[in-house]
């Protein structure tokens, strides 16, 4: 925890729930979107891309998606525009968590966001039409070593807050969690 960032443990070993501390003054505020100085829980991995995705429409449904190795990611996911319920879910292949799933609101107005480590699936919900997130990304993207678990198995069971809408045809195909055999990072 610094000044600038708060950085809170949550019920998965490795999964940071953060929330930045903006510098208000007269004129508003500036902010640290990230800091590998002070971001702790980041643990200077490499940036290899930043991504930005732009959602239309609340309710839509993205994910849930990890990369396998060697292409394994850590994430950090944050929402510059409206609300999303944000969800992780343990996929690494040794760990007593394997299959549990956390979810968060990450919103522009809080300030807030997912840091996910490799080995997890990530999905969210938008809460809110025009919805920006910010995605930093310790691995490049590979299409090769793309992989995903089913966002609406009932195995899995996440309380997605609002009804479901306009998922990808990717996103419906998607294996269910008893297919998977899970991460080894
Ligand atoms: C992730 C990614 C996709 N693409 C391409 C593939 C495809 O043609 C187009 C849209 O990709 P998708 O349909 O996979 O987009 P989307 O469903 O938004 O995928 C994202 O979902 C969320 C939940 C995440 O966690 C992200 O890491 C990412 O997997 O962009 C890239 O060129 N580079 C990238 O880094």
């Amino acid at each position: 925890m610094t000044a600038r960032f708060s950085e809170e443990a949550t019920t998965l070993a490795g999964l940071w729930h953060v929330t930045r501390n903006p510098l208000g003054d007269a004129r508003g505020y500036l902010e640290r979107v990230f800091c590998v100085d002070e971001l702790v829980s980041w643990s200077h991995r490499p940036i290899a891309q930043v991504n930005r995705t732009f959602t239309a429409t609340k309710g839509t449904l993205r994910g849930l998606h990890f990369q396998h190795p060697p292409s394994a990611e850590c994430k950090y996911v944050t929402c510059l525009k409206g609300a999303v319920f944000d969800v992780a879910v343990d996929l690494r292949k040794a760990s007593p968590t394997f299959g549990q799933w956390f979810g968060v609101e990450i919103s522009a107005q809080a300030h807030n966001a997912l840091l996910i480590p490799e080995g997890f699936a990530h999905g969210f919900q938008t809460l809110t039409d025009d919805v920006e997130m910010l995605y930093l990304h310790s691995a490049s993207y590979a299409s090769s070593s793309e992989g995903g678990v089913n966002a609406l198995d009932p195995a899995l069971a996440v309380a997605w807050p609002i009804k479901v809408y306009n998922r990808s045809p990717r996103d419906q195909d998607l294996p269910f969690l008893a297919d998977i055999e899970g991460i080894d990072v």
